[in-house]
């Protein structure tokens, strides 16, 4: 995983619809070559939608879209083979003789280097998204997406999956979209949050300074991100 950096991406005006109704409206967003941008919305605001768009999943949108070759996506849910090892779940697909040596390199990257022989079925919810996140690696994207991918995982494994997810990104700087629900999850990844309302980007916030940073710029930051998406929150808003 040499890691070939991350391309920029930009969409205009794009608009998806179902049965008449637009959920994508117009929507505009450029990210630069190697961000790290995070994406928060409210359900059904279109996230989903948006990521489907730009993975090539979903061809039905219209607008400009430029968006690299080489996209990777991660789920919530891992996705992988149950009859296929684990290392085949992160080689399968890839070309060249040394492709279950990058595997195993992949898997190594994220802790898993002894489990290259191991079933899918016999891992915990975190290794298993590991493994996913190594697969999405390994094909060495210029953008990732990250639909999110720590949604289902307990709370100290999302803590120890964003250490990790920071250090990979830091190492082979892919142009990242991440989809969550979780201001702090954004807030602790992203140079960029971005919150995606009435099918646009209607807030952006840029998370201020160098990490880590002091409670109250988050406090404060957290709270215009609230009130962007209208959610009501005393505590912080
Ligand atoms: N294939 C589809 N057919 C019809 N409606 C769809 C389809 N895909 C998405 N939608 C609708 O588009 C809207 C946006 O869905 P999307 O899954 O993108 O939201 P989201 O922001 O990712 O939501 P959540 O945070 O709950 O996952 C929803 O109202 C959904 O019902």
């Amino acid at each position: 995983m040499a890691g070939r950096h991350g391309s920029a991406v930009t969409v205009r005006g794009l608009v998806r619809g179902f049965g008449g109704r637009r959920v994508l409206d117009g929507l505009d967003l450029r990210f630069g070559p190697g961000e790290f941008v995070a994406l928060l919305g409210r359900s059904g605001s279109g996230k989903s939608t948006l990521l489907r768009i730009l993975a090539g999943l979903d061809r039905e949108a219209t607008g400009e879209l430029d968006v690299p070759d080489g996209v990777s996506v991660a789920f919530q849910e891992p996705r992988l083979l149950p009859w296929r090892t684990v290392g085949e779940n992160v080689w399968l697909g890839l070309r060249g003789a040394d492709r279950r040596e990058t595997a195993r390199r992949a898997l190594a990257e994220v802790g898993l280097g002894d489990r290259e022989d191991a079933w899918p079925l016999t891992l915990s919810g975190g290794e298993a998204q590991r493994v996913s996140l190594a697969r999405a690696l390994v094909r060495e994207p210029a953008l990732l997406l990250l639909d999110e991918p720590f949604g289902a995982l307990d709370a100290l494994t999302r803590v120890s999956m964003h250490g990790l997810v920071g250090r990979l990104w830091r190492q082979h700087r892919p142009t990242v979209l991440l989809v969550t629900h979780d201001i702090d999850e954004a807030l602790a990844l992203a140079d960029r949050v971005l919150v995606l309302s009435d099918g646009r980007i209607t807030g952006e916030h840029v998370p201020a300074g160098e990490r880590p940073r002091d409670h109250g710029q988050l406090a404060a930051l957290r709270g215009r991100i609230l009130r962007d998406l209208g959610v009501v929150d005393d505590g912080a808003a």
